[in-house]
């Protein structure tokens, strides 16, 4: 169980666990605290149950144990719902309605529309407000979807692969403007994405789903002092410490170390980047997990 103290967390679980069909779960036991204004990156391979967990958060279905608590509130209580702007991996829109029409239903809908942030959105990919979204490519779709998403102005912004059907320099740009504006306005940002490059420089807090479980959540730069990358030779004792895993390429070996501590002389130690970490653990999903918030039951 996570013990939290201080102001509520934007997203609390305890023990949370989804299950679709009986005796199947997508997601088990999860236990996580994410605090407010921070920007979360949501990793894991297909299948972990990423979407599941952002279903959960948005509340598009109902857990089927555990807590899962959304600024101290139970989620899916009604007065989150004007807090918590969603990107879901569907993207559902109606396609029928036109880029112009699609943004008067969210002005009307949203007390606290940012026509502004709208129209930056949509002008910064050059999309016609009269095109029909049903003729927009996959990744006008996304940008029209992000575009309803931020200018609600919500104070959490749940964001399951918003990125991944646009571009390069329309991702770059979208993924400025999101970061600028939530650390303008202190929006706390859950976002999921396979591209792990995407996310370094961008994160300040991960959560690493793999087989239904949370493997690693917490602060990033805390995650990262706590590990070590070692390079030696082969033949050389291995260091102390729990290993996620080791590499070896010729005479010499890579290591991905669970220490905070310092390393003998023989091995050439630095910080791993996002990337090697979370790399690390992927490949390795029976290496040995940070203890406690995070620890959950494999799922079944
Ligand atoms: N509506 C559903 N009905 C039944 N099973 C589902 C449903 N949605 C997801 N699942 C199952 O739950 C598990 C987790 O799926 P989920 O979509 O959450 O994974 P994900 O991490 O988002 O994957 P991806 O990276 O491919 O999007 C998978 O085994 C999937 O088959």
């Amino acid at each position: 169980m996570t013990e939290v103290t201080g102001p509520a967390p934007a997203v609390h679980a305890v023990g949370l666990g989804k299950s679709y069909r009986r005796g199947q779960w997508a997601l088990r036991n999860c236990g996580f605290a994410v605090p407010a204004g921070r920007v979360c990156g949501v990793v894991g391979p297909n299948g972990a149950g990423k979407s599941t967990l952002f279903g959960l958060m948005a509340h598009l279905f109902a857990s089927s144990e555990g807590e899962l608590r959304v600024f101290g509130e139970p989620a899916g209580t009604p007065a989150l719902r004007a807090r918590i702007g969603s990107v879901t991996q569907s993207r559902p829109l109606y396609p029928s309605f036109t880029v112009e029409e699609t943004l008067r239903l969210g002005r009307e809908l949203n007390p606290g529309w940012d026509e502004a942030c709208a129209q930056r959105v949509i002008e910064l990919g050059g999309l016609s407000p009269r095109a029909r979204v049903g003729s927009l490519s996959g990744g006008q779709r996304s940008r029209v979807a992000l575009a309803l998403a931020m200018a609600k102005r919500p104070e959490l912004l749940l964001l399951d692969e918003p990125m991944a059907d646009l571009d390069p320099l329309a991702r770059h740009d979208l993924m400025g403007l999101l970061l600028s504006d939530a650390a303008e306005r202190g929006t706390t940002v859950m976002i999921s994405s396979h591209l792990l490059a995407e996310l370094d420089g961008a994160i300040d807090h991960v959560l690493l789903v793999q087989s239904g479980r949370v493997r690693l959540a917490g602060d990033l730069d805390e995650i990262l002092d706590g590990h070590r990358l070692v390079t030696g030779l082969a033949d050389a004792p291995r260091p102390p410490g729990d290993a996620v895993e080791w590499r070896v390429t010729g005479r010499q070996v890579t290591g991905l170390l669970r220490t905070d501590s310092p390393v003998p002389d023989a091995w050439e130690p630095s910080r791993p980047q996002l990337e090697q970490l979370l790399l690390g653990y992927l490949r390795n999903p029976d290496a040995p997990v940070p203890s406690a918030p995070s620890a959950c039951e494999a799922a079944a």
